[in-house]
């Protein structure tokens, strides 16, 4: 295949919780008439981010797990493109989502390794950064600045969260850091998709070759992962959410809740802010909850975490009446 034929790429990079997949899901949802494909690189052990995309078939969307996609599962990330290439129906586009902790240069290194180097064009990096916690997290500034380094197009997002003086003084900061970068502000990851894919050929520069990965993700950060069946109460979870210890960056979850039991309901927290949504009906799929978070290395107890969360689960027998609805109440009270 020569290298007209190669597809091109977009390579999300950002921080965890700066707002790569609500980006992703905006692209999706546009106007843009590609068939595209979605690998989801989640740093813990369960995807919950291939399960909030939407807008693209399923099996559009590959999950990319328990490791982070630039040193731990490099290899997963090969091969799982080489597959992507080799489908029948292969895909025109494709967007890779970085784990929040990645380097976006070791990942897109990979598609210049000789397997990869012609069916691959990558188009651009685009770095994600969340306008009002950039100059909060000093301890992870260092991985930030990477991300923003390899990005040809940086979009702030969470402007809506910022004056025009903070939004200021972020730009003037990474235009500092990247002077060639193209920048866009956001709200919920709103940018024109025209200016996002298809840019043009990126151009990873000598010294980026050379880019060594000199580390393990997986020894600077800790996950940690919750799952049941049983549902969780809603008050007692949004506590548990707001207690854990702030050494936890990110905990993001999809969630079966005993006051909304035929909805998905989607539980997130990025740095100091959290939030609870409900989602799609869960249909004829079995409730369940899946819960991820992650932290520096060694910052805290995975056992007290579990307990905390143990803490929430609702008591269907003993639980009392107004607390778990039936589903025609739930109805009822939540969607009249
Ligand atoms: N206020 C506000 N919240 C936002 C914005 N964009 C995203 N969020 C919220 O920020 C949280 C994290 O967003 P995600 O898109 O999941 O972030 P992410 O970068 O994919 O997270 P990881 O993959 O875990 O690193 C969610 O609760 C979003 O709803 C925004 O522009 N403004």
């Amino acid at each position: 295949m020569s290298e007209a034929t190669a597809i091109p790429m977009t390579i999300l990079t950002g921080f965890l919780g700066a707002g790569k997949t609500t980006l992703l899901n905006r692209l999706l949802s546009a106007q843009h008439g590609l068939k595209i494909a979605v690998l989801v690189n989640d740093f813990g052990e369960i995807n919950i981010d291939s399960q909030l995309v939407v807008g693209v078939e399923n099996d559009a969307v590959i999950n990319l797990a328990n490791g982070c996609i630039c040193c731990t599962i490099r290899e997963d990330l090969l091969t799982t493109t080489l597959e992507l290439l080799d489908r029948e129906d292969r895909p025109e586009y494709i967007i890779v989502e970085a784990s929040g902790v990645s380097d976006p240069v070791s990942v897109a290194l990979t598609f210049r390794l000789p397997a990869l180097r012609s069916l691959i064009n990558l188009d651009s990096i685009v770095a994600v950064v969340d306008a009002e916690s950039i100059h909060q997290q000093r301890e992870q500034l260092i991985q930030v600045v990477d991300q923003i380094t390899a990005a040809d197009l940086v979009v702030i997002n969470k402007i809506d969260l910022v004056d025009a003086e903070q939004q200021q003084r972020v730009i003037a900061w990474i235009q500092t850091i990247v002077p060639r970068a193209r920048i866009l502000t956001a709200e919920y990851g709103e940018v024109p998709v025209d200016l996002l894919l298809g840019v043009g050929q990126y151009r990873i520069d000598l010294q980026a070759e050379a880019h060594p990965t000199q580390h393990q993700h997986s020894e600077e950060w800790q996950t940690w992962n919750y799952q049941t069946e049983q549902p969780f109460t809603m008050s007692n979870l949004q506590q548990a959410f707001q207690q854990l210890p702030t050494s936890i960056f990110r905990a993001k979850g999809i969630v079966y809740l005993a006051e909304a039991p035929e909805r998905r309901a989607i539980v997130q927290l990025a740095g100091k802010r959290a939030s609870l949504r409900l989602g799609e009906p869960w249909g004829a799929t079995t409730p369940y909850s899946q819960i991820v978070v992650i932290g520096r290395s060694n910052s805290f107890d995975s056992a007290e975490v579990t307990a905390q969360f143990d803490a929430c689960l609702a008591d269907v027998e003993q639980a009392p009446r107004e607390e778990i609805l039936t589903v025609a109440e739930w109805r009822r009270k939540y969607q009249a």
